[in-house]
């Protein structure tokens, strides 16, 4: 009776599965596609790469039960080998492999299969890393990341994590994100027409639909703001300014003062010493300043004429500004974004650039312009090194040195355009407010609890 059961419920069981598997797979994406048949071969082929690949062990002990039932005189029980276990995941751009370790099969063996791995499944690249106590993860990717193009479409949606900036990803197709909440200042350098602006576009994308992030731009690569690639980006911004140095000085100006208005009043306010712990709001939102084509506004005059010496004394002082900004803002919620073709120290004084934690390089033509925007470090990783992305198939491709870590990240962006940045930025032009206006309404609102604020001097 049991068994007349048995067999239509496991072939429908079957059923759903098929139908469910074949459902996956037309929906998926073409690359998706190819690493789900990549995935099953991969698991049918897995038993015998093990043992050719020497990631099993032989494990002469009979198991309890062969034990149990061994009798007297019958012959010693074979040797068994042991087979770690994998489940595989496909994704668009090969398989993720999770692996259990065994006796003498650990991480640095199977990081040492990796190559012979490699070319078995057919991936250009596969990656060994620990995911737990007796566990590894084996990523492989089947076409290079970092050479395929990818477009982001803005959803026009807020952020769910306003601490996370989503770079793009790495040589493996996992995501490279950076902690806002850690991060005063960011470097962006790259010859030209490698990809700063469309990063550019990305940020402002992902961040213009929340009221908690204000943007001010000062771009020295036009005269106005109606010019060049913020044209229609300035609708969500609070303040903008071209080449002119006397009001790029007001603007950092107003800024710093924005600093100190924060730094003043933020125990007060937020009842917290870094804006952080709280995270940005509509009343505190995030301020990021944008400073495009950089060197415009700190560049050193030479000349003892009126003008120069006017020149010089306006750019000195915008780098003292802007170091303020990156020294003291992080805590208070101001973000510093520099963006020029080289960082060396002739562009970006670096007493500015060696503060901000992240840099990052898009193609460079020289050793030295690389040192520059990603320290010297980056001679001794030249595999890393944006030098070598010159290639048009690297447009897109960045370089980033994370401090308090070894090594650097290559990230392939995506690419946005300006179309879908001139789209979001119109849409949430009506999100924009300027921060001191905010902080006056914070001072003013009468739900404050707290003690009165030390008067401070606009
Ligand atoms: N992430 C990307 N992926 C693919 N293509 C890209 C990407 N970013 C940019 N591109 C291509 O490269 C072109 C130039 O990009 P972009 O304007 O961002 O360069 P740039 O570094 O800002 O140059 P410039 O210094 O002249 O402003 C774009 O029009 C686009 O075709």
């Amino acid at each position: 009776m049991e068994a007349s059961y048995a067999l239509p419920i496991t072939t429908a069981l079957i059923g759903v599965w098929l139908v469910w598997t074949v459902g996956r797979y037309v929906r998926a994406d073409k690359g998706t596609r190819v690493s789900m048949r990549q995935a099953v071969r991969v698991r049918w082929g897995w038993v015998r790469l093990a043992r050719m690949a020497g990631l099993t062990v032989t494990d002469k002990t009979p198991s309890l039960l062969t034990q149990i039932t061994a009798q007297k005189d019958s012959p010693p029980p074979a040797p068994r080998i042991l087979t770690p276990k994998i489940k595989v995941k496909p994704d668009q751009y090969g398989v993720i492999v999770q692996a259990r370790t065994l006796p003498q099969v650990g991480l640095e063996e199977y990081q040492k299969s990796a190559r012979f791995l490699a070319d078995a499944w057919r991936c250009t690249r596969v990656s060994v890393l620990p995911n737990g106590p007796g566990r590894v993860e084996i990523r492989g990717v089947r076409s290079d990341p970092l050479t395929t193009p990818t477009t982001h479409r803005p959803t026009g949606f807020p952020p769910v994590d306003l601490t996370r900036w989503e770079l793009g990803i790495d040589e493996y197709a996992a995501k490279v994100c950076v902690s806002l909440a850690n991060v005063p200042g960011v470097t962006v350098a790259g010859v030209p027409g490698a990809g700063k602006t469309s990063t550019v576009n990305k940020f402002v994308c992902d961040f213009a639909p929340s009221p908690s992030v204000q943007i001010v731009t000062a771009d020295g690569k036009v005269s106005r703001a109606s010019e060049g690639d913020y044209a229609d980006l300035v609708k969500r911004m609070f303040a903008f300014c071209g080449d002119d140095l006397d009001e790029a000085n007001a603007l950092f100006k107003r800024l710093v003062e924005l600093r100190k208005r924060r730094s003043a009043t933020i125990r007060d306010v937020l009842g917290v010493k870094n804006m952080w712990h709280v995270g940005p709001s509509p009343q505190w939102p995030l301020t990021v300043l944008i400073i495009d084509e950089a060197h415009t506004y700190f560049r050193e005059y030479k000349g003892s004429d009126a003008t120069t010496k006017l020149l010089a004394a306006l750019t000195a002082e915008n780098a003292r500004l802007v170091e303020d900004l990156v020294k003291k803002g992080r805590s208070v919620g101001i973000l510093v974004i520099l963006i020029s073709q080289k960082t060396t120290g002739d562009a970006i004084p670096t007493f500015i650039r060696d503060v901000c934690p992240i840099g990052l390089s898009f193609a460079q033509k020289t050793v030295e312009a690389a040192v520059a925007a990603l320290g010297d470090d980056i001679r001794n990783w030249p595999d890393a090194s944006p030098v070598t992305l010159q290639d048009p198939a690297y447009v897109g491709v960045a370089v980033m040195a994370m401090q308090g870590r070894p090594g650097y990240a290559r990230i392939r962006t995506p690419y946005v355009s300006d179309a879908d940045a001139a789209r979001v930025a119109e849409a949430t032009s009506h999100l924009t407010a300027d921060p001191d206006l905010c902080l006056d309404d914070l001072l003013a609102s009468p739900g404050r609890t707290t003690a009165p604020l030390p008067s401070l001097t606009k």
